[in-house]
């Protein structure tokens, strides 16, 4: 039978508080025989009520009494037993913390890649991924036994007294043995955020579950995370994640865990429940402020939308996986050329033959003059199938491959290597042609798809078999839809090699498909994307060979100059509800050469490419 996923779950939460299998499982089957396996209940309040029951197995009914009563009394801050149960908790962390080796601040360990523990995987394509069993191409099943060896994500954040790296203070009058486990004294305090590793969700508020501490910084600074508009109803949902610490006047006051009212000097906000006791939030990681800037902060803490408002469409992430949030970056809707990129977006340099002057309307639909645009789409808004099949056909049969060369390669000459070496080739792609504002038609036009954006229901999720964040719809695709554009900073290639040699994480796409068509190609005209600080959605995709359920097409929008081009994914088939989008990155495994740092492949295709197969095996997947 396959394993109850709920029980899993529940398992790996108390073990994040130190709290072993063994111990947790008896006392969920009480409680499931209580609440007639009503799971809402179990995992309600990051599952208070089997910590609760783990502490006191005995009392699961007045447990449930007590639940009730708190239901009723919606704001009534947390009973002394529960709050006693986290401390006891955090204590059970602390003490197993004395085994960790610290070599590392913190919000290294956070922004790094850590495919190991599930989902804090830097959305890098250059990072390493957790090392599967090669000659098994299939995805890592969820092991619960499997994690037995690996830290648990709170450890890891939490800090000693007297221990390296940049030191932080938590004050915690409400849980004095979370915060004597905390406390680091440094001679100057650098300013500390905590964050809350599975931030709440608020209805209705753009803003959700943050939990900030603000030291020794004006607090205005951190005006775009807490709205003054922010609804009663959002703030009472994070009043468990939210702490507020300001420098009044010459007092430094501390609002803490245990203050009655958490408010501001300006008396914006008030973390506190009417009762005037904020929940503990068990799941706090400790980061150093300085290194999150106002947006990331968004980023990190709105669960309802990691577009932060750039898209047409809100795009939630969710991690039911860890407590993991994903890694920091800005979220940017349009590509944007970092420095020496040659993008040139003018309307003069539109001729009359690069779009249809004399169109009105809609393209796909005016039949009076054909459009000499449009190639690609249908009336109802997807590819036609003669053109994704072509375009299909040409990404995955090598035989079908056609390349350009060029005389001297972009990707070669910026290795700065005493020989040049030859050009591997790029393929040749074909692009579509989408009107803009130099056509004749209306902005309705059928023909202007990718510039209007993202329009499905997609989510940001934690992948559950190694592969760290995943991107997924929530909604059915027909074949032929456009779900997204890569959306990055516009590099050249020269930049883009300045940046690997730094070793900063870099997640290029090559924008190479004309490559080698022209004889001569400038350093400022060899062009790249990369998704790495600035990026949208396209970020979380991740890889899978060959049989991708996403394709990326090149389309040109407002530069008739060939050498920047917008790459957009569209679906090579109909892609149901909850199904992860993938792309194949078209990496070589075997290239050593590959920008691109090695990750092992799980994507779970029966044409992986990162496996080593038997000659025979090979020549059986070459005539698929
Ligand atoms: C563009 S990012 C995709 C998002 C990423 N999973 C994240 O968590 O941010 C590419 C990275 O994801 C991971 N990845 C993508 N596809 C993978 C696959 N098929 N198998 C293992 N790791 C994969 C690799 O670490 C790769 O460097």
């Amino acid at each position: 039978m396959a394993p109850n996923p709920h029980i899993k779950k529940a398992c790996n939460a108390m073990k994040i508080l130190g709290i072993q299998q063994a111990k947790v499982r008896p006392v969920l089957r009480k409680l499931r025989k209580t609440y007639d396996d009503n799971w809402d209940f179990i995992e309600d309040d990051n599952y208070s009520v089997l910590i609760e029951a783990i502490l006191a197995p005995d009392d699961v009914q007045a447990i449930e009494s007590k639940k009730e009563e708190k239901k009723e009394t919606e704001d009534v801050a947390m009973n002394r037993e529960k709050k006693k149960a986290r401390e006891q908790a955090q204590l059970a962390v602390k003490d197993q913390e004395d085994d960790i080796e610290e070599d590392e601040a913190p919000l290294k360990r956070r922004f790094r890649g850590k495919r190991e523990r599930g989902c804090d995987n830097n959305t890098s394509l250059s990072s390493t991924s957790k090392t599967p069993n090669k000659e098994d191409p299939k995805p890592q099943e969820e092991d619960e036994d499997g994690e037995t060896t690996e830290l648990p994500p709170l450890k890891r954040y939490f800090r000693r007294t007297g221990e390296r790296g940049s030191a932080t203070t938590v004050h915690n009058k409400a849980s004095p043995s979370f915060s004597s486990a905390m406390s680091v004294e440094p001679k100057e305090r650098p300013p500390v955020i905590l964050l809350p590793a599975a931030p709440v969700v608020a209805e209705n508020d753009s803003y959700a579950g943050a939990l900030i501490i603000v030291d020794d910084e004006p607090f205005t600074d951190h005006k775009p995370m807490i709205p003054e508009n922010c609804s009663a109803r959002a703030l009472e949902m994070r009043k468990s994640n939210m702490y507020v610490k300001k420098r009044d006047g010459e007092t430094d006051v501390t609002h803490t865990l245990n203050d009655s009212t958490s408010k501001t000097a300006s008396g914006m906000v008030k973390a506190g429940g009417e009762s005037g006791a904020p929940a503990i939030s068990n799941e706090l990681v400790v980061v150093p402020e300085s290194e999150i800037s106002a947006h990331g902060w968004r980023a990190f803490s709105n669960t309802k939308d990691i577009t932060v408002g750039t898209e047409n469409i809100e795009i939630p992430w969710v991690n039911e996986v860890n407590g993991e949030v994903p890694s920091r970056f800005r979220y940017i809707s349009q590509s944007v050329a970092f420095r020496d990129a040659a993008v040139k977006s003018s309307v003069s340099s539109f001729s009359d033959d690069l779009c249809c002057f004399s169109c009105i309307g809609d393209c796909l639909v005016s039949s009076a003059t054909p459009c000499s645009c449009t190639i690609a789409y249908r009336v109802d808004g997807v590819l036609t199938e003669d053109f994704l099949e072509a375009r299909i056909s040409e990404a995955r049969d090598q035989r079908k491959h056609d390349f350009h060369f060029c005389r001297e390669c972009p990707l070669e000459k910026a290795k700065n290597e005493e020989t040049l070496e030859p050009c591997k080739g790029h393929i040749k792609r074909k692009a579509i042609k989408e009107c803009w504002i130099t056509c004749g038609c209306d902005k309705i036009c059928g023909n202007r798809l990718v510039q209007k954006g993202i329009h499905n229901k997609l989510e940001v999720f934690c992948t559950p078999n190694g592969k760290g964040w995943g991107l997924r719809t929530l909604e059915r695709l027909p074949q032929g839809a456009f779900v997204c554009e890569y959306i990055g900073e516009i590099l050249t290639i020269p930049e883009l090699y300045q940046r690997s040699m730094k070793g900063e994480s870099i997640c290029p796409v090559m924008l190479d498909a004309l490559w080698g068509s022209d004889e001569s190609l400038e350093d400022n005209q060899s062009l790249c994307l990369d998704g790495t600080r600035y990026g949208n959605i396209s970020r979380f995709l991740n890889h899978r060979c060959l049989d991708a359920n996403l394709i990326e097409i090149p389309v040109h929008v407002e530069t008739p100059d060939q050498h920047y081009y917008h790459l957009a994914f569209f679906t090579t088939r109909v892609i149901e509800a909850m199904e992860e989008l993938t792309w194949d990155y078209g990496v070589d495994f075997n290239d050593e050469d590959c920008l691109m740092k090695p990750f092992d492949c799980v994507c779970g295709s029966r044409f992986c490419r990162n496996i080593k197969r038997s000659k025979k095996a090979k020549k059986v997947m070459n005539r698929a």
